[in-house]
């Protein structure tokens, strides 16, 4: 078991959520965002949602929601919901207060001023989740496996507990985490075989690098 969190996103299916769980993460994300290959409609969220034992956290990845699309998701049963659209600090809080969960915001990075864009969620969010930006009008906002400079956060001080994200797999994490020193890892495209397709020995690969790191 590792001392660092870590979250494995975009699980679609019973088999690849329970390698997260026997590998040990703390967090897994489903996706609800219908341009994504990972996209879970929400009855199929409950079926996994109902897997997942109470030491670990379902966390509901959403992308500029409106309440009623939030209530659906949350009620599949996730404990919290990440937030990776373009949504204000404002709006953050108020879905914060409207359903009770801890909630999360995604910070895209290229440069170091795209950090410090994070700060204005103090208050606001629970954790920030560092990830790399996207190309404009790419499809996703996130799940691409790309990577920023981690160098950028070695000199940064959080404003909020956080996470990093972004390009991630077994073989990358350990340096990533030696250099940002991050509490959380999350991780995608880099334990998958295809997009939207997890693969059950990367995700233990994965876990694994984790837990020796
Ligand atoms: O994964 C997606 O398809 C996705 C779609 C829309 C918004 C966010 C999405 N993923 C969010 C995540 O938390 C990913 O784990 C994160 O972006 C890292 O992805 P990757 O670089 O592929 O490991």
């Amino acid at each position: 078991m590792s001392r660092l969190a870590t979250k494995i996103c975009g699980l679609s299916t019973p088999e690849t959520l329970d390698a997260a769980l026997k590998g040990g993460a703390s967090h897994v994300g489903f996706v609800f965002f219908p341009k994504s290959p990972r996209h879970l409609d929400f009855d199929r969220a409950i079926g996994l949602a109902s897997r997942v034992p109470p030491h670990v956290t379902g966390v509901a990845v959403m992308v500029d929601p409106d309440d009623a699309f939030l209530a659906q998701a949350v009620a599949s049963g996730v404990g919290a919901i990440q937030l990776h659209g373009k949504e204000t600090p404002d709006r953050v809080a108020a879905v914060r207060t409207r359903f009770g969960l801890p909630v999360w915001k995604a910070v895209s990075v290229k440069t170091s001023a795209d950090l410090d864009t994070g700060r204005a969620y103090v208050g606001a969010a629970d954790l920030l989740l560092y990830d790399a930006k996207t190309p404009e009008g790419a499809a996703l906002p996130g799940g691409m496996g790309l990577r920023f400079d981690w160098r950028l956060l070695s000199a940064f001080d959080p404003p909020l507990p956080w996470g990093l994200s972004g390009g991630l797999d077994a073989d990358n994490v350990a340096e990533a985490i030696a250099i940002t020193c991050a509490p959380l890892v999350d991780v995608s495209s880099g334990v998958e075989s295809a997009p939207g397709i997890k693969d059950v020995d990367k995700i233990a690969a994965f876990c694994k690098a984790v837990s020796r790191s």
